[in-house]
């Protein structure tokens, strides 16, 4: 089976992608993103696409690959670069990654909570530019979990996971938005179903962790914000289009929200010049999330098992 696989996986996974005897092997080997008109050109006559979230998979790649194509397999468990409508209306199976980067994504939302909640970026800064002249009683003040509300945009898998951890740092009140209600978190986790606006107005730290979807695009705008209490923390590891993200400087500037901490942008990478970076309230990471070690080898070999069992005339394992 011709298989097209658009980067340079991670070690373990690459060497087993270079033993599978059942692959035909087209690979862009570079640690960096395949440009557009090559993954044009390399897709052409392929069985089997093995992407990442940098690589639109639309209308056009399907029509390059050619009707024999059968399976898109993507390294994430966010499939918003992928019009699944279009493959699925070509019977294209497509496969990615969920479950096992909940933990990293779940760990590495939480040290953003913390970090903003704590004003990090100014403690480092102040550290390092010898601002630190002696203890003081309010210097660099931040606000802790202890008897908060959380409330969580999208209680999947990672909020989940965000939300028992917080637990553990003393939040008290878990609210929890999105489509459908969760009654076994609500059991577990006492998460309680509130409206957008309720949620907005009620938490004092928002985590969003819902995909990226028609729905939820430009869902935290500058009326969004400006329902928060003043004293919220806001943290995004799901994508940056979730967040209008002009809306988000605007709400900064006028002091509408404590502080902010993004995984996630619109672009990816964000410019050096940005005006996000300027603030001493705003964090950003450049969407590492899932990058430990062991998750991002497990993502890779997952991926991988999809695109195998396809070549075995298997059902893939883990589909959408
Ligand atoms: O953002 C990361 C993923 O979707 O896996």
């Amino acid at each position: 089976m011709k298989v097209l696989v658009t980067r340079l996986l991670p070690e373990h996974t690459q060497k087993r992608l270079q033993d599978e005897p059942l692959l035909d092997l087209v690979q862009w080997k570079e640690d960096r993103a395949i440009p557009r008109e090559t993954l044009l050109s390399l897709v052409k006559g392929v069985d089997a696409i093995y992407c990442l979230l940098t690589d639109k998979i639309d209308e056009q790649v399907l029509d390059c690959a050619g009707p024999q194509l059968k399976v898109v397999s993507t390294m994430s468990v966010g499939y918003d670069h992928i019009d699944v409508k279009a493959l699925k209306a070509r019977n294209i199976q497509v496969g990615y990654t969920p479950d096992c980067l909940t933990e990293a994504t779940a760990d590495l939302t939480v040290l953003l909570a913390l970090s903003v909640a704590r004003r990090m970026k100014e403690g480092i800064r102040a550290a390092e530019n010898g601002e630190w002249s002696v203890w003081r009683p309010t210097w660099l003040c931040g606000t802790q979990f202890s008897g908060k509300t959380l409330g969580v945009v999208g209680l999947g898998r990672i909020g989940e996971a965000v939300a028992k951890r917080l637990k553990a740092f003393g939040i008290t009140r878990i609210l929890y938005y999105g489509r459908s209600r969760k009654p076994q978190a609500e059991a577990e986790l006492g998460a309680e179903f509130a409206s957008f606006d309720d949620l907005l107005e009620k938490s004092d730290y928002i985590t969003v962790c819902c995909a990226l979807t028609v729905e939820t695009q430009d869902l935290f705008d500058y009326q969004a914000f400006s329902k928060m209490k003043p004293s919220v923390v806001f943290v995004n590891t799901a994508r940056g289009g979730i967040v209008k993200q002009d809306d988000l400087v605007r709400a900064l500037e006028d002091g509408k929200i404590r502080a902010v901490g993004l995984d996630v942008t619109v672009p990816e990478p964000l410019p050096v010049d940005h005006k996000l970076y300027q603030f001493p309230n705003c964090i950003i990471l450049p969407h590492i999330a899932s990058a430990t070690s062991e998750t991002r080898e497990q993502m890779a070999t997952m991926a991988l098992d999809n695109i195998v069992a396809v070549a075995n005339g298997q059902p893939i394992p883990f589909g959408l």
